[in-house]
């Protein structure tokens, strides 16, 4: 990993720093790919940013804003920021200490950090790490040999998440079968040291980051790959499994959102799966305020994609969100970093939220409404 020279003061920075550090490195390209990539012809991806571009804010003045505070609760837990890290996979092809080093660059001021099912560190060893801050677990709930559910092997899961005192699952319900992305389909990610290595599969032989699309032989008991029937009714076993709140991960559209409070969900992450998916889905950003208008209160919100800066922090704030995650730029700095490039991004990101509160003429969370968003006549809005 070469020394980074350049001050990186901002997120932008970050990625191309990390992208120039990859570029270095043994099979280094195609880690970028996997990290980077979108599905098919990267619409989603741009358009995750490019929405939250379109947003413009319209200020208050003369309010006195001398003492600002970020903190709030996620599902009871008091958090000093309303950001947090997303599930993502294999961070050791990003650093060699991995999800250590992302839960300890996370835990610098206690963000919440969210666990991949796909991590390269165990769910025991991120927990008994004694490292201190919210930690959640996502969930993927995958296929048996016989392309059942792999029942054992989730309940497996989600009792040791909830033994090791994770405080929410995060079951990520927006990928069925894998999107249109190149290196899983020609199968190049297998071939990076590492990719494979996913201990929270434990006992069982896990399946190849590819796996759902090639198939395998695995034993009944295996998991094989992702799981393309479950339905709604996953909740309601997961519940005789667990007491821990169920997070669903991945909704877009206001009448899944109103689905998951019917069915006992405890809050909804609003996320195109970083524009990996389908290609040409809308930005979560724009799902939101048809999310909002839907569930009202009732339930916590939650969006990941293209937050790129303390501003986009402050418009999913704005438009209903109680808290946003983000995905490749905790990578980005994990390459960049270890845990001090983690714990700097994020640090760059409260800073200029703190600055966007202020010239808003907020203090606190709680203060944040859509009337700080500047609804354009020209253009018809759904704000
Ligand atoms: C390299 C990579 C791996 C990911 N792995 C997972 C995963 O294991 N589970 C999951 O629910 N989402 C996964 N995601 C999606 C993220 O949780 C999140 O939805 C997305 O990255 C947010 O967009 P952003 O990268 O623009 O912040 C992954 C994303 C990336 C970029
Ligand atoms: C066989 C499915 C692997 C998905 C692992 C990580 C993920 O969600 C991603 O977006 O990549």
């Amino acid at each position: 990993m070469g020394p980074v020279t350049k001050k990186l003061t901002c997120l932008k920075d970050y990625e191309e720093a990390a992208r120039e550090i990859l570029s270095r490195r043994p099979h280094g390209p195609l880690i970028w790919q996997y990290y980077s990539q979108g599905a098919g012809d990267q619409r989603s991806l741009k358009e995750n940013e490019d929405a939250f571009k379109r947003l413009q804010f319209l200020p208050r003045i003369l309010v006195d804003v001398s003492k600002r505070d970020q903190r709030t609760t996620l599902q009871g837990q008091l958090v000093p920021s309303p950001i947090g890290i997303a599930p993502s996979s294999v961070h050791k092809m990003a650093h060699p200490m991995g999800e250590l080093a992302t839960v300890k660059g996370a835990a610098k001021h206690g963000h919440c950090l969210v666990l991949s099912t796909y991590a390269n560190t165990s769910l025991e060893d991120i927990a008994s790490s004694s490292i201190d801050c919210l930690k959640w677990f996502q969930l993927y709930i995958m296929n048996d040999a016989n392309s059942n559910i792999a029942r054992g092997f989730a309940s497996d899961l989600i009792k040791r998440a909830e033994a090791a005192g994770y405080k929410a699952l995060v079951l990520t319900v927006d990928l069925p079968v894998l999107g249109n992305r190149r290196v899983e389909r020609e199968g190049d990610i297998d071939n990076v040291p590492l990719a494979n290595d996913l201990p929270n599969f434990a006992k069982v032989k896990s399946p190849t980051l590819s796996a759902s699309l090639i198939g395998s032989e695995e034993s009944a008991s295996s998991p094989t790959g992702l799981n393309p029937s479950v339905t709604w009714d996953i909740i309601s076993w997961m519940k005789t499994i667990t007491r821990l709140p169920i997070i669903l991960k991945g909704i877009l559209h206001p009448e899944d959102a109103k689905l998951a409070v019917k069915h006992g969900a405890s809050g909804i992450w609003i996320s195109n799966h970083g524009g990996r998916q389908l290609d040409s889905l809308l930005a979560p950003i724009d799902a939101l305020p048809g999310i909002k208008e839907a569930v009202k209160d009732d339930i916590e919100l939650y969006l990941d994609g293209g937050v790129r800066s303390g501003s986009d922090v402050v418009k999913a704030i704005a438009l209903g969100a109680r808290a946003v995650f983000v995905g490749r730029p905790a990578l980005w700095g994990l390459i960049c970093g270890g845990e001090d490039g983690v714990a700097n991004v994020l640090k760059i990101l409260r800073d200029e939220m703190d600055t966007a509160m202020a010239l808003l003429g907020y203090t606190s969370l709680e203060e944040i409404t859509k009337d700080c968003l500047f609804r354009n006549p020209m253009f018809k809005s759904n704000l």
